[in-house]
């Protein structure tokens, strides 16, 4: 009789409406974990296949996708099966056949049939990631220079991004010095690859433009930029639509191709290899390649050795955080280009208060601008506290990871590094969980992104620590006391 009920309770739950209503859980639960962008990159490429004894198939249409999946994501999804539905005991993830396109030049597995069902909703993505492509290209300004390259891979230079309009100071010299080197002479011995790095809104994507503008100012030669993602998105279009040759063709005939945020490319390892092999091919013709990325290339982690070393064979320049003297040159020369009088003691202000980025220091004195032209009132310090009131309530509220790692460090006495190395001794990994705890609560960094800036570790591991840590919050009145200690100082 009990074996009997549970063999129709395991015939409920592997039913495929069953099997479907367990998946579309597990699918909010990965979200909520993960984030949104991570779910809409990686999980919502899966779709279910078939349940064969206890074991489910998830398909995903390329090899990547299906590595880095299992990488990143098969424990949980293993494990989130079994509590879903006890029949499910293993997670297989394949590569979906049908996907696939027969591409001798390629490194993916030759086309052969699949099931129907299942082709249908792969070629149903195909044609969604189609739509969201040309949805793009509609978004895409038309070049207006007849030296920009005239298909579909690269994106129009920002024409405000130039050098005139690029304020130079200690952070960002040596940068801009290199940025105008290869302006001037690209492809010199030394200076191939150009690769700019340094935090975010620094003005790298500034600094590309402007080089990509200058070159197609003396004209007749061909600038492609684009991003890592977009490289990424028309190496896979291409592949759908069967025009890999036509994408290494038209990236191969370019003087000049800049890529900006490699960092994209972590983890990617076909588009790495699809970058890598361009990379080669124009170099050893003598054309120029510029780079841009949040760390230099012996800090990316996750990308591949080769591809490291050949990143860091040219020339390599950071642009450090900008200072209060660069800050304040940055908003001078921004408020004078808008025509506004803007006080001295506004900018100062400004510089003060917004330290983070210049895409943020920018955007507060673009908002003051707008509303004192509204309004018809001058801008002064006191419109300036209320009209940016939230902006600068969110800036002395945000709490970097960073801050949180060293905080934690110092409070336990132990070392920094220590955040992210492997060492397992309770004395420097409970420290670490506490860390990985404060990250979740007190920003809000996605759990994959906490684990990236804890040594590459994954979701899985920061779930843990911060499941461990309430637990022992609970239990532990001295643990807990610490924790709610370190969190005030850190939001104070
Ligand atoms: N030194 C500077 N002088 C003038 N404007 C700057 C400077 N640095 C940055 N900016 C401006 O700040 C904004 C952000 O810069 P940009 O997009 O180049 O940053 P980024 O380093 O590429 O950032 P991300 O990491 O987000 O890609 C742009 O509008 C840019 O013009």
């Amino acid at each position: 009789m009990e074996k009997a009920q549970s063999q129709d309770a395991a015939m409920a739950s592997s039913d495929g409406s069953a099997l479907k209503i367990s998946w579309l859980r597990i699918c909010d639960r990965l979200k909520s974990e993960v984030g949104d962008v991570e779910y809409r990159m990686w999980i919502q490429r899966i779709t279910l296949g078939p349940l064969d004894d206890d074991e489910i198939t998830l398909y995903l249409p390329e090899r990547f996708l299906r590595d880095w999946v299992r990488a990143q994501y098969g424990q949980r999804l293993q494990s989130l099966w079994r509590e879903e539905n006890p029949v499910v005991q293993h997670v297989e993830l394949r590569i979906d056949k049908k996907a696939q396109r027969a591409a001798a030049m390629d490194d993916l597995p030759q086309a052969s049939s699949g099931s129907a069902a299942h082709s249908s909703s792969v070629s149903a993505m195909a044609s969604e990631d189609a739509a969201a492509l040309e949805r793009e290209e509609a978004t895409i300004a038309v070049p207006t220079s007849t030296n920009e390259v005239r298909n579909d891979l690269a994106v129009p230079l920002d024409r405000r991004f130039t050098f005139d309009n690029f304020v130079v100071g200690k952070p960002n010299e040596f940068a801009y010095a290199c940025a105008g080197r290869v302006a001037d002479h690209p492809a010199s011995p030394g200076f191939n690859p150009l690769f700019l790095y340094g935090g975010v809104g620094l003005g790298k994507t500034h600094l590309m433009h402007a080089i990509g503008l200058k070159l197609i100012e003396r004209g007749n030669i061909s600038v492609a930029y684009m991003s890592a993602e977009k490289f990424m998105y028309r190496f896979i279009a291409s592949m759908q639509s069967k025009s890999q040759m036509e994408f290494k063709e038209q990236l191969r005939s370019v003087d000049v191709l800049m890529i900006d945020d490699l960092q994209f490319l972590i983890g990617k390892n076909s588009t790495q290899e699809e970058f890598f092999h361009t990379f080669n091919a124009l170099v050893d013709a003598g054309r120029q390649i510029i780079v841009s990325a949040d760390k230099s290339p012996s800090d990316l982690s996750g990308l591949e050795d080769r591809l490291r070393t050949r990143l860091g064979c040219g020339m390599v320049a950071d642009i450090h955080a900008t200072t209060f003297e660069l800050r304040i040159s940055i908003l001078e020369a921004k408020a004078k280009a808008s025509g506004t009088p803007v006080p001295p003691k506004v900018l100062e202000y400004l510089a003060h208060k917004i330290t983070t980025n210049v895409r943020e220091l920018e955007g507060a004195l673009n908002r003051l601008i707008a509303h004192a032209d509204l309004v018809g009132r001058p801008v002064t310090l006191e419109s300036t506290q209320d009209v940016l009131k939230d902006m600068l309530k969110a800036h002395e509220r945000r709490v970097t990871i960073d801050e949180i790692q060293r905080k934690v460090a110092e409070h336990f006495n132990i070392r920094l590094t220590d955040m992210s190395s492997a060492r397992r001794a309770r004395a420097v990994a409970r420290p670490r969980q506490i860390a990985m705890y404060l990250a979740k609560q007190l920003t809000s960094r996605s759990l994959p992104e906490i684990g990236r800036k804890f040594g590459n570790r994954d979701h899985t591991t920061v779930m843990h620590a911060v499941n461990r840590i309430s637990e022992l919050m609970e239990q532990d009145p001295g643990l807990a006391e610490s924790v709610e200690l370190l969190r005030h100082m850190l939001e104070s």
